[in-house]
């Protein structure tokens, strides 16, 4: 890890008791767990063991059946994603969701709206006014490309670029809206060895100088044991472990799941 200058705050979101299922398919059965203002914070499991799913219920994609989710002190039982991206939860996905046909910078632009205040008609009545907003936005999103390194693909439509570069975007558009909270779906699944030492070197500088809390899920067990301060295991949609990297890893539960254990 780099240089820890960060300060772990009180808790920023607190999931009590959450159950979700889809049919008989139960996603996730029964799980407590918190994250804490500024920590990096991993989800990790074997395949279909809920993770994306618990991120679903986090940004208010999925509605579980049961518990509680309490975020910057307000206790929800469900929560629309817009209520989620306006109040500070940011997200990437999975598989990479960009528009393809269009430029870097204005795919990170995408991530501005919530930011914008002028509407059409008040652009209209208030043109100056919207210019400036619009030019401070800008100037907003060239310093995430800076930061990203991202300066020679500022105008290359992102459906050209090779992958490890459009996850980068694509983090990039998370962060145009000034996450408090940021979630992230695998951002290094598919990425060689070097992409993956990039990106994790831009989730560490993100938490360490934006001071923006993560959540991520990760399959690579080295990556997430470096760069997380702690981890929640999942399997079959239960909670088997949660501590920092070193008992997560020595934890009978979690080595059972990973190397036998029925998977
Ligand atoms: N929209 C849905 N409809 C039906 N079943 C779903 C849905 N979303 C998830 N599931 C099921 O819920 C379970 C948990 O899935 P989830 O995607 O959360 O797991 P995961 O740990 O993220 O897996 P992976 O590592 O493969 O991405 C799986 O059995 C999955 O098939």
């Amino acid at each position: 890890m780099l240089e820890d200058n960060r300060k772990i705050g009180d808790t920023l979101l607190d999931v009590k008791g959450i159950s979700l299922s889809f049919g008989a398919v139960k996603a996730i059965v029964d799980v407590s767990f918190d994250i804490l203002e500024g920590e990096v914070r991993a989800i990790i499991g074997p395949n279909g063991a809920g993770k994306t799913s618990m991120l679903n219920c986090i940004n208010g994609f999925y509605h579980p059946q049961q518990g509680t989710i309490t975020y910057k002190g307000t206790t929800r039982s469900q929560m629309k994603p817009y209520e989620a991206a306006a109040q500070g939860i940011g997200r990437t996905f999975q598989n990479v969701a960009l528009f393809k046909g269009m430029s870097t910078l204005d795919n990170i632009m995408t991530g501005r709206n919530l930011k914008m205040k002028s509407g059409i008609i008040s652009a209209m009545i208030w043109r100056g006014r919207a210019e400036r907003e619009e030019l401070e936005h800008r100037r907003y999103v060239e310093d995430i490309i800076d930061f990203l390194e991202i300066e020679a693909i500022r105008k290359t439509p992102v459906g050209r670029l090779p992958y490890g570069l459009q996850k980068r975007v694509e983090l990039g558009r998370a962060l145009a809206a000034e996450p408090d909270l940021l979630l992230l779906d695998e951002p290094m699944a598919g990425m060689n060895l070097e992409e993956k030492e990039d990106m994790c070197r831009f989730i560490l500088d993100v938490n360490q100088e934006f001071g923006t809390t993560i959540c991520l899920i990760e399959h690579d067990m080295g990556v997430v044991m470096d760069i997380s301060d702690r981890v929640l295991v999942l399997d079959y949609g239960g909670k088997i472990a949660d501590g920092t990297p070193d008992a997560v890893r020595a934890d009978q539960n979690v080595i059972d799941a990973y190397l036998g254990g029925g998977h």
